[in-house]
This record gives C-alpha cells, sequence and structure tokens, in this order.
C-alpha cells in the first residue's frame, strides 16, 4: 500500500466547514478487517447532503463520504476474503460514520462486502450503486407485493435521477409499462430511450391530484425516490390491491394521508431501506443485476465520470436536483 494516498474529506473546525482533496495516511481509515484499493465510487444524494454542512449525515468530523465503492481486496485481515478479491459496498455505516468511498483506500468490516459479480465491472458496479441497488429492492418487494405487468401502469417519480432512471429501465425489461415523471422536459427522448412507454411532467402530475380522499384509479404501482407532498396525492390514485414503493426524500420529508386508500382500496406502501437491507437478498439482488435486471441502456446512454479532483462540481449538481442518469467517481 502506499504511504499516502488521495481522498475528499470534509472538516468542521474553528476555521469552519470546509471539503477538499487532500493526501492522507493510513492511520486516517478507521478500524475494519478488509483493506481495498478503491476503484470506482459513486454520486448519491446522500453523498451531497453530506457535502454540507447542513446535511445531517456525517456524524463526526473529519471525514471521508462516499456511500458506494467498489474495489480489489489488498489485505483480507482474518476474512474469508483473498487479496485480488473483486468486491463492493454500498450503505451500512459506509460514507457515514465510517470513512467511505471517496479515498484511494479504504478499511471496512468484511460483513459489509459483496463479491462483485463477473457479469459487472467496477465501473458498471458504481454506475448502478445505491441508486440501482435501491430501485432493484424496490422491483423485489413490489413483485413480492403480487404485482405483474396484467395488472396496469406503473409510475417513476424523479424518472431522469439515478433511482428513477434505473426504474425505468428495468421494469420496462420486465415487461411493465412504465410512466416516468420528470421536471425536466428535455429529457423526454432520453426516458422513452429508457424503454418510458410515456411522460409526465411532474406539474402535470401535481394539477391532477384528487381533490378528496380518493381519485380514479390510475397505476399499479409506483417507484417513488421523490417523496414529499406528492407521494400523499399518489396514494390516492393506485390501483386496488396496488403498491407503492418509498424510498426518497428529494421532495421533502413530509406528506399528508388518510386511511382511505389502505382500507377501500388494499394498498400496500412499502418502505425501500438499501442502506440495512439484509446481506443474503443483497448478493442475490446484485447478482441478478449482473444479469437478468441488468439496467443496459442506463449504463450505455446515462453515465457520467468524474475525478476526485471533480467531485465538487458533481455534488452540487445533485444537490440542485439536476442530476440526469448516475455519476460515477474514478479512483487510482
Ligand atoms: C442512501 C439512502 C438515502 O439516501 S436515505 C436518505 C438519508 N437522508 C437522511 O438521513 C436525511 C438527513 N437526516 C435528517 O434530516 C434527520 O436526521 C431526520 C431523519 C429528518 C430526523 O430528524 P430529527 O427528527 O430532527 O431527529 P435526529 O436527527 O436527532 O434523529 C432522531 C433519531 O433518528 C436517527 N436517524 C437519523 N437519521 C437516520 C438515518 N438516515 N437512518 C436511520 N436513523 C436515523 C438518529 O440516529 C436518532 O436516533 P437515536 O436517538 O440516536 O437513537
Ligand atoms: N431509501 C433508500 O435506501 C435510498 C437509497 C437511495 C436513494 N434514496 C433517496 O432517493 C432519492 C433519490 O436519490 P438519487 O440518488 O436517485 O438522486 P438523484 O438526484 O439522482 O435523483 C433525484 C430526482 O428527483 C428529482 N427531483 C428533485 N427535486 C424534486 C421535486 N421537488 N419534485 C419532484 N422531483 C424532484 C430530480 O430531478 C431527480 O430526477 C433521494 O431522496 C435519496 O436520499 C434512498
Amino acid at each position: 500500500m502506499d504511504a499516502s494516498f488521495r481522498a475528499f474529506r470534509v472538516h468542521q473546525d474553528e476555521q469552519g466547514f470546509r471539503a477538499l482533496v487532500e493526501e492522507i495516511g493510513q492511520q486516517d481509515l478507521p478500524q475494519g478487517e478488509v483493506l481495498i484499493k478503491v476503484q470506482y465510487s459513486s454520486v448519491n444524494y446522500k453523498d451531497g447532503l453530506a457535502s454540507i454542512p447542513e446535511g445531517k449525515i456525517v456524524q463526526r468530523y473529519p471525514f471521508i463520504p462516499g456511500i458506494d465503492l467498489a474495489g480489489e481486496v489488498i489485505e483480507p485481515g482474518n476474512s474469508e476474503f483473498r487479496p485480488g478479491d473483486q468486491v463492493l459496498c454500498t450503505g451500512y455505516g459506509l460514507g457515514v460514520s465510517h470513512e467511505g468511498g471517496y479515498a484511494e483506500y479504504a478499511r471496512l468490516p468484511a460483513e459489509w462486502l459483496v463479491r462483485r459479480p463477473d457479469g459487472l465491472s467496477a465501473k458498471e458496479a458504481m454506475a448502478i450503486g445505491t441508486a440501482g441497488f435501491t430501485t432493484a429492492l424496490s422491483a423485489e418487494l413490489l413483485l413480492r407485493s403480487g404485482l405483474t405487468p396484467e395488472k396496469g401502469p406503473v409510475l417513476v417519480t424523479g424518472a431522469t435521477g439515478g433511482v428513477g432512471s434505473m426504474a425505468v429501465d428495468i421494469l420496462s425489461k420486465l415487461g411493465f409499462e412504465v410512466t416516468a415523471s420528470t421536471g425536466k422536459a428535455p429529457q423526454e427522448a432520453m426516458l422513452r430511450d429508457l424503454g418510458a412507454a410515456g411522460v409526465i411532467s411532474r406539474a402535470e402530475l401535481a394539477a391532477s391530484a384528487a381533490k378528496g380522499a380518493l381519485g380514479r384509479e390510475q397505476w399499479a404501482a409506483v417507484v417513488d425516490p421523490v417523496g414529499g407532498p406528492g407521494t400523499g396525492e399518489l396514494l390516492k390514485v393506485i390501483r386496488y390491491g396496488g403498491a407503492i414503493a418509498l424510498s426518497g426524500m428529494t421532495g421533502g420529508g413530509k406528506f399528508d394521508a388518510t386511511v382511505y386508500p389502505f382500507i377501500l382500496r388494499g394498498i400496500q406502501l412499502l418502505g425501500i431501506d438499501s442502506v440495512m437491507c439484509p446481506m443474503p437478498l443483497r448478493q442475490k439482488l446484485w447478482d441478478q443485476l449482473s444479469g437478468e435486471w441488468k439496467p443496459e441502456r442506463v449504463l450505455k446512454r446515462a453515465i457520467s465520470e468524474f475525478s476526485l479532483e471533480e467531485l465538487p462540481r458533481a455534488l452540487k449538481v445533485v444537490l440542485a436536483g439536476e442530476a440526469v442518469g448516475r455519476q460515477v467517481v474514478r479512483l487510482g
């Protein structure tokens, strides 16, 4: 291992808050069994929050954000891994309470590591990252809830974002008729390329909100990484027995709801948490993402690559809600 290496770190001290690329050493990495040479990381909305003082993500400073990483095992400690094994990690404490993926090396608990499937390169794994994994978890829980293509159309909110773009790709690939909701009109053609059968503007969706406690039954299911007041409106227009997979908060943290869609239409509100998803399901979903569910169209058309030095620009874009597709960070 190199004596010193590059990392993007955030500081909060008497000089105030700052985020910068700097040279650090092994002593700056936390305890953990497995030393990894990081090849790629990615940019998620949560990483954007970690890069600003009011984000409420980082629990101590100085700190290396980055909730995703893919790399090679250098020192496996007493774990079952071997030097040279290709691994990835998303969630757990990574980039929140444990130094994350925005550095050339990371040291992690062995039980957080997923073996990177052969069908995914390190770059593809990070292009999928927490966002794509969250989409896969949303799809898995919707399928378990009884959703089939025959039940009707599926709405994806925040469709140009990381979770949303993967949802358009994967669900259309699985045979669903997908309608993509977006605030970015110029991206309509891109969304159709990813597999959307229809595109509805964010404004049109908001304007069509039901006046009372229930509206016309429209969607068999919704993949909702936006959250906020719109989620409360969508509950009113889910078809009988349908479900909404709620994963995000870009549109806000609060919504109003009544009991009626639940007790009169038997709908389900599925909470999606990628962070603490149990390892057996995690490995199964990653294996699916490398095969049958691989989001080939997003991987071909909607990936931007950044160096560590360019990372602050990518974090600003994701925080401004302007990101399209997925942003990967190249290390090493
Ligand atoms: C990749 C996954 C994602 O992108 S998920 C998006 C993650 N976003 C956030 O965590 C948003 C940042 N956090 C916040 O704005 C606030 O902490 C929220 C969640 C609104 C809670 O605020 P507030 O009610 O003021 O309470 P608090 O911050 O003191 O926390 C209360 C208890 O909740 C816990 N908590 C906090 N954040 C998380 C989280 N992300 N996951 C799980 N638990 C969380 C806190 O630890 C605290 O619990 P405790 O009292 O320490 O036991
Ligand atoms: N629950 C989980 O485990 C989990 C995992 C990953 C992401 N998330 C959450 O999902 C959300 C999306 O994450 P991402 O990485 O895909 O982010 P992203 O920035 O790539 O995508 C967000 C999308 O939402 C859109 N958007 C922004 N503000 C909006 C608003 N007010 N109304 C409607 N749409 C709006 C953006 O245009 C963008 O298309 C975030 O809130 C993130 O915290 C949760």
